[in-house]
């Protein structure tokens, strides 16, 4: 069920008119519905719950794909833990009431500071990735008096995603270490004292329609699992990662996550392993959309054709960043003939541009537009580029709404900065 659909001729975020929302608080806005958050939350769910492998699999959302605290409050009341990369990520998660032990923490660079941070908050695991966190974790460690169970992250060689910049598996990605270095380094983690080697964990991209890299990666942690045993080395935990892919409407395909399932529970066949997932925009992105207005039509004499948003690149950076596609749907769809526009923001860039040649239902000065599928990965990357202030978003629930952040005043947006004192006469 789509929770996002034209109703008496406007679009509707579950039972509440967009029109209404841009009414109240102006554009742009993102607009995030929380029952679409729970539909994709137990899709999962009940997807895992179909086989005895990945029936009490932790899943933890990716925080990065939407940190909203009310937004990780509805998936915390889906039982969802969350994968954090960051202090500010671990204290959003906690803030939403998720507990530490449904909390992994990754990242190829996280600092004394945090790693101590997450060692005292109890986090589940510490994903560690390269022999220089690892000597640096063991050191912070010690200095604490603690052994945090930590999970090695390998780069498996299999790099997938819908664009190189979203790939985080291949053998050059700075992601993960490879496959013969974890095996070296889960014995340098087994014999110290102040770290605890529980297991191994991959991510290996993102936007992956297809499962056949999924699965190799998941070959390469169960066969590396067998071998760290061989050895004598305890492996009790998985983590397999996020990655799973949505539909933008561009093209067909997203990966159906029964089949990722089964892939998974083949994967951790017989093993005896606690399975951990970390899905970001499979739970997330189709959960939003990004309402924006027309400023105007630019219709120039050498037949181009603008479509001028009050949204920009930095308020949704993916077209920018990936050259990625979001459908772009009229709030209030007009009679007439589809024509193609250039569509862009307003912001200084000729990369502040979000679709070329895209034909679209018409459009004129003042309708409101809605940019589909931008619940993860959107206002996560906003910023106030060209001062324009942060982003708002939104969240509906049934028929009520909440301001979920709400957009800086002018004056809030200058009172983070100062003059410096001898500037001032
Ligand atoms: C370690 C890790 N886990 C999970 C995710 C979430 O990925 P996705 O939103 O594609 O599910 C990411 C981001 O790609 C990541 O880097
Ligand atoms: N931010 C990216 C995906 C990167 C995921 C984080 N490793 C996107 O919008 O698609």
């Amino acid at each position: 069920m789509n929770h996002f659909e034209i109703r008496d001729g406007v679009m509707h975020a579950e039972g509440v008119s967009l029109e209404a929302i841009a009414a109240e608080i102006g554009t742009p806005a993102y607009v995030y519905s929380a029952a679409t958050l729970r539909r994709h939350a137990r899709v999962l769910r009940e997807a895992l719950d179909g086989h005895a492998e990945t029936t009490d699999a932790l899943i933890a959302f990716a925080v990065k794909a939407n940190s909203n605290l009310s937004v990780l409050k509805v998936l915390a009341g889906e039982g969802l833990g969350a994968d954090t990369v960051s202090e500010g990520e671990i204290r959003r998660a906690l803030a939403a009431g998720i507990a530490p032990e449904k909390i992994v923490f990754s990242g190829v660079g996280k600092t004394d500071t945090e790693l101590a941070f997450a060692i005292r908050t109890g986090v589940l695991e510490i994903n560690v990735e390269s022999a220089a966190e690892l000597d640096r974790l063991i050191a912070v460690a010690a200095g604490l008096g603690a052994r945090p169970d930590i999970v090695f992250r390998v780069n498996p060689r299999v790099g997938s995603g819908a664009h190189a910049k979203i790939t985080t598996g291949a053998p050059a990605d700075k992601f993960g270490a490879p496959v013969e270095e974890v095996m070296a380094l889960y014995a340098r983690a087994a014999a110290s004292n102040h770290v605890r080697p529980v297991g191994l964990a991959c991510h290996i991209g993102s936007q992956i329609t297809e499962l056949s890299p999924l699965k190799a990666a998941f070959a390469v942690l169960r066969r590396m699992t067998l071998d760290l045993r061989a050895q004598g080395f305890e492996v009790h935990r998985l983590d397999f990662g996020g990655g799973l892919g949505v539909p933008y409407f561009d093209r067909p395909g997203e990966a159906d996550p029964v089949d990722y399932a089964a892939v998974a529970a083949e994967a951790a066949r017989g093993l005896d392993v606690q399975l951990a997932f970390e899905p970001g925009r499979m739970i997330a992105a189709n959960a939003g959309v990004l309402l924006t207005r027309v400023i105007h039509v630019n219709e120039r004499p050498d037949g181009m054709r603008f479509l001028v948003l009050d949204s920009a690149m930095n308020d949704l950076m993916r077209p920018a960043l990936y050259d990625a596609f979001h459908d772009i749907r009229p709030v209030r769809p007009r009679e007439g003939a589809a024509g193609p526009y250039d569509v862009v923001g307003p912001v200084c860039e000729t990369g502040d541009t979000f679709a070329k040649d895209r034909v679209l239902p018409p459009l004129e000065a003042g309708d409101l537009a809605a940019f589909m599928t931008a619940g993860a990965y959107g206002a996560t990357m906003a910023n106030e580029y060209n001062s324009r202030p942060l982003v708002p978003e939104v969240l509906v629930d049934g028929d009520r709404w909440a301001v979920v952040r709400a957009r800086p005043s002018y004056d809030e947006m200058l009172a983070r900065e100062a003059v410096a004192g001898w500037l001032i006469p």
